[in-house]
């Protein structure tokens, strides 16, 4: 935690301007806004901030301060509750909590002085709730600013001895179920479990798909001042600035793309094939990424993409990101392999399930996530997830290939997933190793066959691939 810990809002004496018409400086009034709105109405604070950075006209260190505020808080709001709950004697109603946690994160997570941190949040109290609330939060906040974030944790964490897991969950501002989760996917070492948690509260940066024959990887970089990615040799890191600005974007020729879902569409497509291979199938398509780079290999190799997408919108994202491509868009359950006339049985060459999952290999990105997320989401995801596999091994042809992927970690998703299908298939299928996919060289990659990308790792999402060929 504590990436970047600003000292804008403190660094100065009094911190931002307060606008006129506003209860507080803007930065400080946007983060609360997405903060209620992730709170009140599920909404996605990556999507929910930028529009109002917008509407309120913030750049530059403000708009990066309010981005911190939001992004800071909503990612430890467990840690944060942990320790308002310390100090209350009452619940407090639902906006005085969301200004509790957005103060208690500026005490203890960042270096705004005291005083602002404490003014600004009873204000804001005062003015979007009632005089006795502002009461009350100024009670707390004084109590909370007594001390540091390491003597809070020392009260509120579960013991390190006892509880190793808890503690660290604490500690990381993690639910203690998705450390643990973490734990039996990466191994017991604890030095590393540590990394990977750190990890998850670092914003990741932007990476561009330079899309195969349509631009390259060095044209990229020149129009987007980005340098080259890590890994893939289509990735570009953008060093900062709006990608929405490129015209390399407008024009398809690139897209914005996690590294690891780059290395993981292009293994799909990069595993050898006897015979026919100009049918592929991503059979869970939305809102697009990967059908991108998937319809840009297969202009140059002469292959067409059918991409399924259940929701309406979705497709609609789909057909958006590939335009130009030689990709087909259905808006279809994936399921129906055998019963649409679109997706016959043996049909494809090559099929992609990038299957929808809880997505704890990409936390980095959606500060929310990890606290709305929860261990009942599972079984009905695992179902899902072996029935869209089953389907996809039904639509691939003897000898073709079926790639598995989530964004997600978890072994229940992933590992036992796969290993589920191998045993239950009455289709026969080979499972092939995927290290020998992946670009060379590329450490840390495990035992095999499968592969599990990591943020601490990698500098990816935590995504996983298993590669299946189907041998009857
Ligand atoms: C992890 S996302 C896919 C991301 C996408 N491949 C990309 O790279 O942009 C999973 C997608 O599967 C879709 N989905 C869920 N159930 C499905 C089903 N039964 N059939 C087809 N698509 C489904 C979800 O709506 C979601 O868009």
């Amino acid at each position: 935690m504590g990436a970047g810990r600003p000292d804008r809002g403190g660094g100065e004496a009094r911190g931002p301007a307060k606008r006129p018409n506003l209860p507080v400086d803007a930065p400080r009034f946007v983060a609360f806004q997405v903060i209620r709105a992730v709170s009140d109405n599920d909404a996605y604070a990556n999507l929910a901030l930028p529009g109002l950075l917008r509407e309120r006209q913030l750049s530059g260190l403000d708009a990066a301060f309010a981005t911190e505020l939001t992004y800071g808080t909503l990612r430890s709001l467990g840690t944060l509750d942990r320790i308002i709950d310390r100090n209350v004697d009452r619940e407090p109603d639902s906006a005085v909590r969301d200004a509790l946690r957005m103060g208690a994160y500026q005490l203890l997570y960042t270096r705004v002085p005291p005083h602002a941190a404490v003014d600004t949040t009873v204000t804001l109290v005062r003015e979007t709730v009632n005089d006795g609330a502002a009461k009350f939060a100024n009670a707390i906040m004084r109590r909370v600013s007594e001390h540091t974030l390491e003597d809070w944790l020392a009260t509120v964490a579960p013991d390190a001895a006892e509880n190793p897991a808890g503690n660290l969950a604490a500690r990381t501002a993690h639910p203690e179920w998705i450390v643990r989760a973490f734990t039996d996917a990466l191994g017991k070492d604890a030095a590393e479990i540590t990394e990977l948690l750190e990890a998850d509260n670092v914003r990741p940066p932007v990476h561009l798909a330079a899309r195969p024959g349509r631009i390259t990887q060095e044209e990229l970089m020149a129009e987007s001042g980005g340098s080259a990615g890590q890994w893939s040799p289509y990735a570009v890191t953008l060093a900062g600035g709006d990608p929405g600005a490129l015209s390399s974007i407008h024009k398809g020729r690139s897209h914005v793309q996690d590294e690891g879902s780059q290395l993981v569409a292009t293994a799909v497509v990069n595993v050898p094939v006897q015979g026919q291979d100009d049918r592929w199938l991503d059979l869970c398509a939305g809102p697009g990424g990967k059908a991108g780079l998937l319809g840009a290999f297969g202009a140059e190799r002469g292959a067409d993409v059918l991409a399924v997408e259940v929701t309406e919108h979705r497709a609609e994202l789909v057909a958006k990101a590939t335009r130009g491509l030689p990709v087909y868009v259905k808006h279809a359950d994936g399921r129906t392999v055998g019963h649409d006339p679109d997706l016959v049985e043996q049909g494809f060459d090559r099929v992609l399930v990038d299957a929808p999952c809880t997505g704890l290999g990409a936390l980095r990105r959606r500060p929310e996530a990890r606290w709305r997320r929860m261990p009942s989401d599972l079984p009905p995801l695992t179902k899902l997830q072996r029935e869209l596999l089953a389907a996809a091994v039904r639509a691939v042809r003897v000898g073709g290939i079926v790639g598995y992927v989530t964004c997600s970690p978890h072994v229940t998703e992933t590992r036992m997933t796969v290993m589920e299908t191998l045993r239950k298939s009455k289709i026969p299928l080979e499972l092939l190793d995927a290290r020998e996919f992946m670009p060379a060289g590329m450490p840390g990659l495990g035992d095999g066959p499968t592969v599990q990308l990591w943020p601490h790792r990698h500098g990816t999402d935590a995504m996983f691939l298993a590669l299946l060929r189907r041998v009857g």
